[in-house]
């Protein structure tokens, strides 16, 4: 049974801004896409961390090319985008921008174009049923080198313009230890000054400083995980300056990065060192799916690991709508939500409280 320490980040309203699609595959979708694809001989270990696991990154990506061969049609996607939406609905999510690779499968033709328009129709779909308010951002696979970077932002553009506000920016993803990030400058500078707002996976592993250098040359709207930033873990004060000076949001994933082994465990996650700085910090699920979290456990991480109060929980939670990619209106809209809720947030509700009065 869940206890009220549990109810309170759940009903706690929530803004997701760093989710990969695929990888937020949860345990019953995954079993739906195995059972469909026996001959793949999938077991559900190769898809996901359980609990108390923990992986090398080159295992982490191993499982995405595993994923992505279970969600190979219009079919999967259309399941897996509608499930996703609704997951992080029922845990509590009021805005969710989500972020998916364009993919060209060979049954299926041009398997970019189709993807982006399956998953816009799919939350689309979604709009009328669950009252959370979604945004796409088109993502880059480093991995797969400038021509294609070049080519998805363009489709980026693209979308941005016809797609009634729903795509609204980039990602760059992918394997930080594969590919040079200034063979994608050009992709990157040409996405920012159409318009779109640029979330780009930063610092992820401790040989990135140079690329870091370049890409704050940019700069990002906001950074994904930036775990080697600061200088205490082989970053440099310029860089944190860097970042501080643009007041560049921070998403950080603490079960990503604990299972991925990127930090070595929950105390010594990079959170503590920004958040005592004062700096937009935004917790994130990730890849909700291949971690096994959410995105009420990672607030609940953060609170016991680092003795956050449940104002201070409430706090973070509202501050993250100051990060988001949606124009000013979806801003205003989402602080007046969180305003109606707070009554119904167990613990939070004391109308004496002085913060609050
Ligand atoms: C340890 C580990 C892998 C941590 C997660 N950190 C990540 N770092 C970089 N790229 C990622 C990460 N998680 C997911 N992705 C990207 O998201 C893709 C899966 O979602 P999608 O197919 O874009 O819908 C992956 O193939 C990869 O390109
Ligand atoms: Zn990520």
């Amino acid at each position: 049974m869940e206890d009220e320490n549990e109810a309170f980040y759940r009903d706690l309203p929530k803004v997701e801004l760093h989710a990969h699609l695929n990888g937020s595959v949860s345990v019953p979708t995954m079993e739906r896409l195995i059972a469909r694809k026996p001959h793949l001989n999938v077991q559900h270990s190769m898809t996901a961390i359980h609990k108390g696991q923990r992986r090398t990154l080159d295992e982490c990506f191993h499982m995405f090319r595993i994923i992505h061969q279970l969600i190979d049609s219009e079919e999967d996607l259309f399941m897996v985008t509608k499930d996703v939406v609704k997951e992080y609905a029922l845990d509590g999510v009021k805005y969710l921008e989500l972020r998916s690779t364009p993919r060209e499968e060979k049954h299926t033709g041009p398997y970019w174009v189709m993807l982006i328009w399956s998953i816009l129709a799919a939350i689309c779909y979604r709009t009328a049923e669950v009252l959370l308010e979604k945004r796409f951002l088109v993502a880059i696979d480093r991995r797969n080198g400038p021509e294609v970077a070049m080519e998805t932002v363009k489709m980026a553009e693209d979308f941005m313009l016809s797609s009634d506000g729903l795509v609204v920016g980039l990602d760059l993803s992918g394997d930080p230890t594969v590919g040079h990030c200034r063979d994608l400058m050009p992709a990157l500078q040409k996405a920012r000054s159409a318009g779109l707002k640029l979330a780009l996976h930063l610092s992820e592993v401790p040989t990135q400083r140079e690329e870091t250098e370049l890409l704050l040359t940019l700069p990002p709207d906001r950074i994904g995980h930036g775990t080697f930033l600061h200088p205490e873990v082989g970053g440099s004060q310029a860089l944190v300056d860097a970042v501080r000076q643009g007041n560049i949001p921070l998403e950080l994933c603490l079960t990503s990065n604990v299972k991925g082994q990127t930090v070595p465990s929950y105390e010594k996650h990079h959170f503590q060192y920004w958040y005592r700085l004062g700096h937009p910090c935004v917790l994130c699920a990730d890849d909700k799916g291949v971690f096994g979290t959410d995105l009420s456990q990672e607030y609940q991480l953060a609170a016991s690991t680092f003795g956050l109060s449940q104002e201070a929980v409430w706090t973070l939670s509202e501050q993250a709508i100051g990060c988001i990619f949606a124009p000013e209106s979806v801003k205003q809209e989402l602080k007046q939500k969180w305003a109606d809720l707070r009554p119904f947030v167990n613990g939070v509700s004391n109308a004496e409280d002085p913060l609050f009065v």
